[in-house]
């Protein structure tokens, strides 16, 4: 199942540089495994903003939470999330 989600980070002003560059290291290194494994396909920065789109292919509603819940900034982002399905124009036989 594919899935829209779009990540806001919102670190608070008064977070310590060495704890914010720690949770980013962690952050970037678990978005990293999971683009390997195939589980986050997409991952665009949207210009001018600490925020990002990503595609999260993955088996259920239950895994998606699970993925995102666990992501280190996760505390500190506002999520949305849309679920997504096969347009009839699209000429991309994986979009499903
Ligand atoms: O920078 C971001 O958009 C937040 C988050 C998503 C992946 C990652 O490495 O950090």
């Amino acid at each position: 199942m594919l899935f829209k989600v779009e990540m806001k980070v919102n670190l608070p002003t008064d977070m310590p540089a060495e704890v914010a560059a720690e949770i980013k290291a962690r952050e970037k290194a678990y978005a990293q495994g999971l683009q390997e494994k195939g589980k986050w396909r997409h991952l665009w920065r949207v210009a001018g903003s600490y925020a990002n789109v990503s595609i999260f292919d993955v088996e259920d509603n239950a895994e998606l939470q699970d993925l995102i819940s666990n992501l280190p900034l996760f505390p500190y982002m506002d999520i949305t999330v849309a679920p997504l399905c096969r347009h009839p124009s699209s000429i991309h036989e994986d979009d499903r």
